[in-house]
C-alpha cells in the first residue's frame, strides 16, 4: 500500500497493490495501521455509492459541519473521476487551495479527504461509481456546500464538467467569502 501526502496537508493519495494471477487480481483495499500512522485514529461508520450516467456529472463541492463533520476515503469503482478537494481551515496557510487526483479501477487509487476539506467530482467518462467510507452518518441539517466554480477557488475542472448536471442544491452553492469560518486545523 503506498500512501503519498498531498499538497494541501492533510490529502492523501493511497494505492493499495493489486496482486494479479490468472483469474484477475486481489487487493487489499484498505488496512487501518498504515492508513492510521498517516491520517491518525480514524473510525469510519458509513459507506456511500453513486453512480453518474454521464460523462461530465459535477457533484459538489460538499462538506458536513460539527457535529457531523466527516472525513472521506474516495475510490472509484467504475469508470474515471477527476476528484477534488478544497481546504476549508480558516486558519491554514492553504486555505480555499484545492488538490485533484484522478481516480480509476485501474489505477485502484484513492484519495483521503480529512475534516476540514470540502470534496467534489466530475466524471470522466459514462457510468462512473463512486464508492467512498465516511467517519460520521449523513446529516441533513449538517450538510454544507460551496459553488463548484467559484473564482476565488479556481478549480481547473476538465474540458468535459458539465454545469447543465448539476443538481439543484449544488447550483446554489454559496462561494467562499460567504463561509462562516466552519473549519479549524485539528478539527476530526
Ligand atoms: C450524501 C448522502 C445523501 N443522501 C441522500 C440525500 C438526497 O436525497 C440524495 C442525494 O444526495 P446528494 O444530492 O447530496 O448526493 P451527492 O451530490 O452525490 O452528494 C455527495 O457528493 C460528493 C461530492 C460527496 O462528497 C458526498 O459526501 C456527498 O455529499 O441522497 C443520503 O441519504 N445519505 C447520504 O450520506
Amino acid at each position: 500500500m503506498q500512501i503519498t501526502p498531498l499538497d494541501p496537508a492533510g490529502l492523501l493519495e493511497i494505492v493499495p497493490r493489486k496482486i494479479g494471477d490468472e483469474r484477475g487480481y486481489f487487493s487489499e483495499i484498505f488496512r487501518a495501521e498504515p492508513f492510521q500512522e498517516h491520517a491518525g485514529k480514524i473510525d469510519f461508520v458509513q459507506d456511500n455509492q453513486s453512480l453518474s450516467v454521464k460523462a461530465g456529472t459535477i457533484r459538489g463541492i460538499h462538506f458536513q459541519t460539527s457535529p457531523a463533520a466527516q472525513g472521506k476515503l474516495v475510490r472509484c469503482l467504475s469508470g474515471a473521476v477527476f476528484d477534488v478537494a478544497v481546504d476549508l481551515r480558516h486558519d491554514s496557510p492553504t486555505f480555499g487551495r484545492w488538490a485533484s487526483v484522478v481516480l480509476t479501477p485501474e489505477l485502484n487509487n484513492q484519495l483521503w479527504v480529512p475534516v476540514g476539506f470540502g470534496h467534489a467530482f466530475c466524471t470522466l467518462l459514462p457510468d462512473s461509481v463512486v464508492a467512498y467510507r465516511v467517519t460520521d452518518y449523513y446529516n441533513a441539517g449538517c450538510d454544507k456546500g460551496l459553488a463548484w466554480n467559484d473564482p476565488a477557488v479556481g478549480i481547473e475542472w476538465p474540458e468535459i464538467a458539465d454545469p447543465q448536471t448539476l443538481s439543484g442544491k449544488d447550483r446554489a452553492q454559496p462561494a467562499l467569502t460567504d463561509l462562516p469560518p466552519f473549519f479549524s486545523i485539528g478539527d476530526r
